[in-house]
């Protein structure tokens, strides 16, 4: 029987796939901080789960930091988008080093899409630095630092999500 509430995920009406290599992703990390370390310095770094604890730990590197924090959130069930769920906050600890504004802490997630996530992190924290390794346009405006544009109309696939499988050669 013909499945009339079937709704196209998010990957599918993305269409374009983008799949990004470990290599390729810490290189890109690593440009992302090279843009930071001429904004810093910061007195900490929020990670957006989980996509964002992968760059967060390489920035944290490169930059000398040790004090990691997570906001965690979830809005893509794998790659349905549902309604943002905000399952933890920024920690006291790390709240008060950025004077309850966030001044001084560094926020990074591995992207942002349509903007829904970075706009709630800006809310809870508008005086933070928002950073994230690809950006597309409609989530651009919302981001302080990125490194790599990509269209509305593409799905990354991070290294983590992803496996190295046989393909058929193109000419048979
Ligand atoms: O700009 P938006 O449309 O809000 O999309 C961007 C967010 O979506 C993904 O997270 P997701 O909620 O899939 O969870 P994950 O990080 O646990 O994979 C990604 O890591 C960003 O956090
Ligand atoms: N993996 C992945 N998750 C996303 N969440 C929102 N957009 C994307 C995307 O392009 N790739
Ligand atoms: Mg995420």
């Amino acid at each position: 029987m013909a499945d009339n509430n079937y709704e196209p995920s998010a990957e599918a009406k993305a269409g374009r796939p983008f799949p990004v290599s470990w290599d390729q992703f810490h290189r890109d990390c690593r440009a992302l901080t090279w843009r930071l370390n001429e904004v810093g310095p910061f007195h900490a770094v929020i990670a957006i789960t989980r996509g964002g604890l992968v760059p967060a730990a390489i920035v944290a590197r490169e930059l000398g930091l040790r004090v990691i924090d997570t906001v965690c959130v979830a809005s893509y069930d794998h790659d349905k988008q549902s309604d943002l769920q905000v399952l933890k906050g920024v920690s006291p600890d790390v709240a008060k080093l950025g004077g309850g504004t966030g001044k001084g802490l560094l926020i990074v997630d591995d992207l942002v899409d349509t903007g829904t996530t970075g706009r709630l992190v800006r809310q809870m924290l508008p005086d933070a630095h928002f950073a994230t390794v690809y950006a597309k346009p409609k989530g651009k405006p919302l981001v302080d630092t990125f490194i790599t544009e990509v269209s509305q109309d593409t799905w990354i696939h991070f290294p983590w999500d992803t496996a190295l499988s046989f393909q058929p050669p193109i000419r048979p």
